[in-house]
């Protein structure tokens, strides 16, 4: 298991009240497997894949990822890891509107801190937008390109860098259900392919078929 966590707890203070959003979470994720967190609004889903990726602190608990403890650790080590070891897909794309398709995934490289020279980051980005199908498009301008193709950009950049763990907070909710069965193949394959662990929060049903194990959040706990 690359990844796991126990007894997460989140409480959010506003004023005097202090209110428990997440009531003792024990995730575990496993390489080549995609879990989806499915759950009602407000059931902490959002909550527990920030915390998990590290965006937020929890308010207590453990989280462990490849041999480290990554709630013993402080804000830098914890980026360098997320930089280096973490990839984020959301819903909507987030290109840089002055990159080109190539240009985004380079960026991505130079961000993680890669190893690789200027060629071989090249033929890394090239190897990557050919995964997604989006090669014939390398030197395109996100304005030209269709949402679904964004969405293939913006997963070519989440994994680029070739991340251990990927987050992907309902990847599809913007796209309409043809696009949305090819982008979830595609983090399939790549969630396959590539040996990465994936957490995937949706609210659509027919997504879970990609799935390889489903979580279904109630009220800040598993239910
Ligand atoms: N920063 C915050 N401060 C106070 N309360 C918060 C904060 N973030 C989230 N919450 C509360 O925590 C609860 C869980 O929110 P969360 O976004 O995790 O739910 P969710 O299951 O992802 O919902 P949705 O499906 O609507 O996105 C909600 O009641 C929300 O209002």
């Amino acid at each position: 298991m690359i990844f796991t966590t126990q007894d997460i707890q989140k409480t959010f203070k506003t004023g005097e009240v202090a209110e428990e959003i997440l009531k003792g979470i024990d995730l575990s994720l496993t390489e080549g497997e995609i879990t989806a967190l499915v759950g009602a609004s407000g059931s902490g889903k959002s909550t527990l894949l920030t915390i998990a990726a590290g965006l937020q602190a929890a308010s207590g608990g453990e989280i462990h990822f490849d041999g480290g403890e990554l709630t013993a650790m402080n804000q830098e080590q914890i980026r360098k890891i997320r930089a280096q070891s973490f990839g984020f897909v959301f819903q909507s794309p987030h290109l840089v509107p002055f990159l080109t398709a190539e240009e985004q995934l380079l960026l991505m490289l130079e961000t993680a801190g890669s190893p690789l020279s200027k060629k071989q980051r090249r033929e890394e980005v090239d190897k990557m937008l050919h995964s997604v199908g989006m090669a014939h498009r390398k030197t395109a301008y996100p304005a030209s390109l269709s949402g679904g193709e964004k969405q293939r950009v913006a997963i070519a950049r989440a994994i680029v860098h070739q991340p251990k763990l990927l987050f992907a907070d309902e990847p599809t909710a913007s796209l309409d259900s043809t696009k949305s069965h090819e982008v979830m193949g595609l983090l399939q394959q790549l969630t396959k392919t590539l040996n990465i662990a994936t957490l995937m929060v949706t609210h659509e049903e027919d997504m879970l078929a990609y799935a390889d194990r489903v979580i279904t959040m109630k009220d800040g706990r598993f239910a």
